[in-house]
């Protein structure tokens, strides 16, 4: 409850930033609508107590009063909605700006890749979808607060016992509100089952996967699987809808008898005769008005409540993803090197995710200019190996040096401006064929002439000649003239991509080429050990993670990784010599083709 009000002024400074004008009009159109019910039945005693004694001009004024008032209250919060409907989808924009740059901006992969984080994630993403009826909800309220305190004035001016009427209507605030901290246990002990749900509801409805479940008879497991999950989170939430509505209901309980004791209180005034006829129509009105004011407040209570939850979870999303504050004694970092002269060294490198560690003490120093290639069994940490290299995942022991320099001392972002690299679990950028390649190397993006090339020492040139509009061609689903491409289109593209950048100082393929035949991976290392000789001014190292091992043996250098250690380095005719693993993983591969 204490970080109520500072969510609330926070979702009001974030309108107030986006439109002012929406937010003053939204603003004052509800205060004003609040107020008119409560002045109509203050004109509605004056009306009486006029007629009462035959005073027909007052009356007749307090008349058309009372309707410009109901027409006020029944049609401001109508006009007040245009408003803040405009506002709350502004807002939303500003959120989902924020949660894109919140995790783009992030320096590592945690905030992707740690289940924690996903939760919260999922949650916030989720959640700020209610800002929208929480603005809502909070104007309402600030419309109804002027309403009740001026009832409340009205209500004393009558009688000091009446005070209590507002007073009753606490209790079912308190109810709603412990009723919406139940149901937001509920919801946060759902989040991990739900996004579990969502998974395989993608799965089971995307495109990708419709092949490989229809051809293993999937459906029927996942919907078994997709229904026990949803059923378990819908049981836990119906629970907590439940309690959360029996106590309410006794909230509400509380004020029906306040209301009733309102009630008696006044006729006996008015029997007695301290009181007139118009007073007690006063009360009847205003009690009406109070009960309302109070069922209102408690059915918008949990929409504004629930904005606590949402704020703070974007604070400590906020938190979580931010940088690192900087080192005690604040170094400035280091550029990376312009060129290799020695290389890049790990020594005793350690990575763990979430404290599983998946490299241990890994000692590999990658000559400048070599063309190396990384192999070992699914598993064995080669692609967490590419993580810390680029700078992902920072190790949890060890260091890495650049040249001599630890990379925890250059700076991250300019680290990896001098990389290229093309992952196995590429991205699929519908944008046009020229920009989904373009973009691996922002500052050329608009260049076909850099496009092209990086698509010819791809070895992806032959996939533009198959669109329709070349380059120019929309791909994906997601456009309505979209095409869509092949997995190996995709990944050829991908291909091209991670060659935009022409000097890097380390280029790393995690597997890209498996769309491509043995023979053209052969080709494309060919080609890219040629360049790296050619652009060997830079020192740039290119390292291959591949199963296929006649590509792998032309490698300078050739590192095995088993079970998250280096079990052996050397070029191909020294492993082979040494007859260890990587012999034994050469000598089946070469079986099996024979
Ligand atoms: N984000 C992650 N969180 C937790 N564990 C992970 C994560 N990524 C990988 N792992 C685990 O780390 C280990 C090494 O994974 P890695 O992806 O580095 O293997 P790999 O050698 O590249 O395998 P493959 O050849 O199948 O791509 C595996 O046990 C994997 O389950």
């Amino acid at each position: 409850m204490r970080d109520l009000p500072m969510a609330a002024i926070r979702l009001l400074g974030l309108s107030w930033r986006q439109s002012r004008s929406r937010t003053a009009t939204a603003t004052g159109l509800m205060l004003v609508g609040g107020a008119a019910m409560p002045l109509a039945a203050a004109c509605l005693r004056r009306l009486i107590d006029s007629a009462q004694h035959g005073r027909v001009t007052e009356a007749v004024v307090a008349g058309l009063l009372i309707a410009v008032l109901l027409v006020a209250a029944l049609t401001l919060a109508h006009f007040a909605h245009l408003a803040y409907f405009e506002l709350a989808e502004l807002n939303l924009l500003r959120y989902d700006e924020e949660l894109i740059t919140l995790v783009n901006g992030s320096p590592g992969l945690q905030a992707h890749e740690d289940p924690a984080h996903a939760d919260r994630f999922t949650i916030v993403e989720q959640e700020v979808q209610q800002t929208r009826n929480a603005l809502q909800a909070l104007l309402s309220l600030a419309g109804l607060a002027t309403g009740m305190a001026l009832t409340t004035v009205l209500l004393v001016a009558l009688h000091p016992l009446l005070l209590l009427l507002p007073l009753v209507s606490i209790p079912p605030l308190l109810a709603g509100r412990r009723a919406e901290q139940r149901m937001d246990r509920a919801r946060k002990a759902g989040a991990a089952p739900t996004r579990l749900a969502l998974n395989l509801f993608r799965l089971a409805t995307n495109a990708g996967s419709a092949k490989e479940l229809s051809v293993l008879r999937l459906g029927g497991e996942i919907r078994r699987r997709h229904a026990l999950l949803w059923d378990g989170t819908t049981a836990r939430l119906w629970q907590a809808h439940w309690r959360g509505a029996l106590l309410r209901a006794a909230g509400q309980l509380v004020f029906a008898a306040g209301y009733v004791a309102a009630v008696v209180v006044m006729v006996r005034e008015t029997v007695a005769g301290r009181s007139t006829v118009g007073d007690m129509a006063l009360v009847v009105t205003l009690a009406a008005q109070v009960n309302s004011q109070v069922a209102q407040v408690v059915a918008l209570a949990p929409d504004v409540q629930r904005l606590s939850g949402v704020d703070r979870r974007l604070a400590e999303l906020r938190q979580a993803i931010a940088p690192a504050p900087e080192r005690p004694g604040g170094f400035s970092p280091a550029p990376p090197p312009r060129r290799l002269t020695r290389g890049i060294t790990l020594r005793g490198v350690s990575l763990a995710y979430q404290g599983a560690l998946v490299l241990r003490e890994v000692d590999l120093h990658l000559p400048a200019s070599a063309t190396v290639a990384v192999v070992g069994e699914n598993g064995a940490g080669k692609t967490s190996l590419i993580k810390v290299l680029c700078g992902l995942y920072p190790p949890a022991e060890g260091q890495i040096l650049v040249d001599g320099t630890p990379l925890d001392r250059i700076a991250l972002e300019a680290w990896r401006t001098r990389i290229a690299v093309g992952f196995q679990d590429f991205a699929r950028y519908e944008f046009t064929a020229h920009q989904t390649v373009g973009v691996g190397d922002l500052p050329r993006m608009d260049s076909e002439e850099a496009v092209l090339a990086a698509l010819d020492r791809a070895r992806a040139g032959d996939v533009i000649p198959q669109l329709p509009g070349g380059l120019g061609t929309r791909l994906g689903k997601s456009h309505a003239d979209g095409v869509e491409l092949s997995g190996g289109q995709w990944q050829k593209l991908a291909l091209g991509r991670a060659l935009m950048r022409e000097r890097p100082l380390l280029r790393i393929l995690d597997e890209p080429t498996s769309a491509l035949d043995p023979e053209a991976e052969h080709a494309l290392f060919e080609c890219y050990a040629a360049q790296a000789a050619r652009t060997a001014a830079d020192g740039g190292i290119t390292l291959l993670v591949s199963h296929r091992f006649s590509t792998v043996r032309m490698a300078d250098l050739i590192v095995v990784v088993s079970g998250g250690r280096i079990v052996e380095s050397g070029d191909h005719a020294a492993l082979i010599r040494e007859g260890g693993l990587y012999a034994e993983l050469y000598g089946m591969q070469a079986r099996a083709y024979r």
